[in-house]
């Protein structure tokens, strides 16, 4: 076959171009230049277990690879949990950097607003199955509008919740209301203290990529150190409980013993939520949205406009009245001022 005058090279080292390589080979005269830009078609596949001040750590094949991300994705940002194109050095040795050149599409995202008035949103990881609220039952105690409100970024986001009650040991008798108050959502809910076995959560946890989130001091590290003998996370003293200390400050992925993931978040006090509307919360209660098609548009679904459909169509009687007030209570959690929680 006749070959072209000019080379579109395949070899890997070309397909690893990035915008200084191209202003540099554009000097060489002897090389004619081609439109056809790389396309990375090489980039190997990796996966970003922990992301740190513009270093990204990334799991490829077995080896643990260190990468920088490549200009060309300019502001994208790249998060735990995403599935990333790489090129460059992959072997993973010490002082090696390789170079994120693609992110591949997510499902799952996890986002956050900077607060509740301001929409501009972030994405806090990607790819999970399943969203571990962890709380306490005691010290700090159950807050119930903030595990409302991660309920809330769940449904947004299309992930399943489970609730992850810990400190059982300290307060056994707080469990059963916590049941009687999410008893009308699927909430799976599971309980946990230092002297049982964890199988519950472990069979739980198992195969799927999941994120733990929770105020600090819930016992979430312990936990991950429970799951992942070896991950070493940094478990807070009880008397600094409260104090505003953090002892997790990084998000980071560990592989389950049993297979899937486990993804360990930081502490956090609260979240915005300005980014999610009362549809995308409605996705979670189908039998809901279903009778939601006759509202008015633009309609917010609170009790208090009158017009809702739902308040037409399902009255106290109703074996869907205790949904519709779930459904009420955690949109409610939407408008409730972050710093309640
Ligand atoms: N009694 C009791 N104490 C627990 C339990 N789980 C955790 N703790 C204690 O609670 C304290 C906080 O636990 P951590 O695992 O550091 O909490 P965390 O959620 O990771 O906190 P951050 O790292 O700040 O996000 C530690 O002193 C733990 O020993 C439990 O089930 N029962
Ligand atoms: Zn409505």
């Amino acid at each position: 076959m006749p070959q072209p005058d000019w080379d579109v090279e395949v070899d890997e080292d070309d397909d690893e171009w990035d915008e200084d390589d191209v202003k540099v080979r554009a000097t060489r005269r002897s090389r004619p230049r081609t439109k056809i830009r790389p396309k990375h078609e090489h980039a190997q596949e990796g996966f970003v277990t922990a992301v740190d001040r513009g270093r990204y750590t990334c799991l490829v094949d077995d080896r643990v690879v260190t990468a920088m991300k490549a200009r060309e994705l300019g502001k994208q940002s790249i998060v735990v949990g995403d599935r990333v194109g790489l090129v460059g050095d992959r072997s993973g040795n010490a002082g090696t950097l390789a170079r994120v050149v693609r992110i591949e599409p997510r499902h799952g995202e996890l986002r956050r607003s900077a607060d509740d008035e301001n929409a501009t949103e972030r994405v806090v990881v990607a790819n999970v199955d399943q969203l571990v609220v962890v709380a306490s039952l005691i010290d700090p105690p159950l807050r119930y509008g903030f595990v409302d409100r991660c309920l809330v970024a769940a449904y947004d986001a299309g992930v399943a919740p489970v609730l992850c009650l810990t400190k059982h040991d300290l307060a056994p008798e707080l469990v059963a209301e916590a049941r009687a108050y999410y008893s009308q959502l699927d909430l799976t809910i599971t309980t946990t203290e230092p002297e049982a076995p964890l199988e519950d959560l472990v069979e739980l946890l198992r195969d799927k990529e999941n994120v733990f989130f929770g105020h600090s001091g819930v016992g979430k590290s312990t936990l991950v150190n429970r799951l992942v003998p070896g991950a070493g996370r940094a478990v807070s003293e009880v008397r600094s409980i409260g104090k505003g200390s953090h002892t997790s400050t990084s998000t980071v992925s560990f592989a389950l013993p049993g297979g899937g993931w486990v993804i360990d978040t930081p502490g956090v006090r609260s979240f915005g939520l300005a980014h999610v509307t009362a549809d995308s919360i409605l996705k979670a209660f189908p039998e809901l949205e279903e009778v939601a098609q006759d509202c008015p548009r633009g309609c917010t679904h609170t009790p208090e406009i009158g017009d809702c459909a739902l308040d037409a169509a399902i009255g106290p009687d109703d074996p869907r009245a205790g949904r519709l007030a779930s459904f009420r209570r955690v949109l409610a959690s939407l408008h409730e001022a972050d710093t309640k929680n």
